[in-house]
């Protein structure tokens, strides 16, 4: 995929700039890091975690590829969980140990509980054979890994994050439920330092180079990985090369022109709310359902001008659901609040707390989305 190509399809992208060893953070409303400090440079950690979410990738696409009835189990909560979760999990947990071993604080989703369990040997056998596979496809670690070695790696993601110190925040795939479906998933790796998120990595194995819904692409491959350091911008490469392209989110003003993304399970969004806020906009276009954090990817690159995901009452949003995905937006340009006009606030450990919701536009758009939400939520709690 040439770089030139990839301008042609996506008009805002730009030759990627040399990096600066030090930069200032953007003063824009920018909710992962919304200060105006002399920021530090996180090239090896962006180095670093752009290759262990390459290497989970290729792990999830093979799971994918020759996925087995038994490769699937259900978490307490019943939400599916898969080898290829727990292989992700313990592949980036592993090489960030090996890249950082004197700091290292990891948030993730998964943990090793049930595959401790009587009756979980030939799944562990199984994700200790995907770990040690992929590893093996990179030369610069000649290790085998024990089951046990698996384990804990999958359990050093147990840090609760925080206000203090770095910690990495992983889900290892964000939208299982899409990567069973054969749909749209993510891995989603992000760093918190002092509370804020300063990088963020999403691979995206199943997302086209090129934009959703374009019926007349010339090009139907697929596989992107998209990056953002604090200050730096946003930047897509696709999965298997390293010709890089600068995004920006769509310049949209008007919104009868956005198209919107929003989660594709009815259960993690009301799809029925987000149709009345639509309806309010005058948005035409249908909204387009897709799985995970490629909804902040593909909305990073201009795909559509809007998302909104406004969860049932009473469920709580976790940090690795939101930060890889919202520094890439953020410094593409995009603004990422909760239904309320409030930043993100990453430094209160696992848990998001916020108002009813999150959505994500740019910045000409918020303010109006921002009032249609409001009114929207007004006419629900009290019909006429
Ligand atoms: N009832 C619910 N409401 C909102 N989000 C939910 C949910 N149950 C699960 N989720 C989260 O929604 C994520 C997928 O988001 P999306 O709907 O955008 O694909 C899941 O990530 P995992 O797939 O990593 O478990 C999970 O964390
Ligand atoms: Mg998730
Ligand atoms: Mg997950
Ligand atoms: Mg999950």
């Amino acid at each position: 995929m040439s770089i030139n190509w990839l301008r042609v399809v996506f008009p805002s992208i730009i030759k990627l700039p040399p990096p600066l060893p030090l930069r200032y953070s953007s003063p824009s409303s920018c909710s992962c890091f919304s200060s105006v400090v002399v920021a530090m440079s996180y090239d090896k950690e962006l180095t670093a975690a752009k290759k262990a979410a390459s290497l989970a990738a290729r792990l999830c696409q093979k799971v994918q590829k020759s996925l087995l009835q038994s490769d699937v189990q259900s978490k307490n909560d019943r939400s599916p969980v898969t080898v290829a979760d727990y292989g992700s999990q313990a592949l980036v947990s592993f090489v960030l140990q090996q890249e950082f071993p004197a700091e290292f604080s990891l948030v993730a989703e998964e943990d090793s509980k049930d595959l401790r369990k009587d009756g979980a040997q030939e799944l562990v056998d199984r994700i200790t054979k995907l770990v040690n596979d992929s590893l093996a496809s990179d030369e610069s670690y000649s290790v085998t890994l024990s089951t046990e070695d698996v384990l804990k790696a999958i359990d050093s993601g147990k840090s609760e994050g925080g206000s203090q110190g770095r910690h990495w925040v992983l889900d290892p795939i964000d939208g299982t439920k899409g990567f069973l479906r054969g749909g749209q998933y993510a891995i989603a790796l992000a760093l918190l330092d002092r509370g804020k998120v300063v990088l963020g990595v999403l691979a995206c194995p199943n997302l086209p180079l090129t934009p959703i819904n374009d019926q007349h692409s010339p090009n139907n491959e697929v596989g992107c990985l998209f990056f953002a350091e604090v200050g730096g911008g946003s930047y897509m490469q696709p999965l298997d090369s390293s010709s890089t392209v600068k995004v920006q989110v769509s310049g949209i003003e008007n919104p009868e022109e956005a198209s919107f993304f929003e989660s594709y399970e009815a259960a993690h969004s009301m799809h029925d709310l987000s149709s009345l806020i639509a309806q309010k906009l005058g948005v035409k276009a249908p909204p387009v359902r897709i799985d995970s954090q490629v909804k902040y990817g593909a909305l990073s690159r201009g795909d559509g001008a809007i998302y909104m995901r406004l969860p049932h009452k009473g469920y709580r949003e976790k940090i690795w659901d939101h930060a890889a995905g919202c520094i890439v937006v953020t410094e593409a340009g995009g603004v990422v609040m909760d239904a309320a006009g409030n930043p993100l606030d990453f430094s209160k450990g696992k848990f998001l707390d916020l108002d009813t919701g999150i959505i994500v536009t740019n910045q000409k758009l918020m303010p109006i989305l921002i009032k249609a939400v409001r009114e929207s939520l007004e006419e629900k709690a009290s019909p006429l």
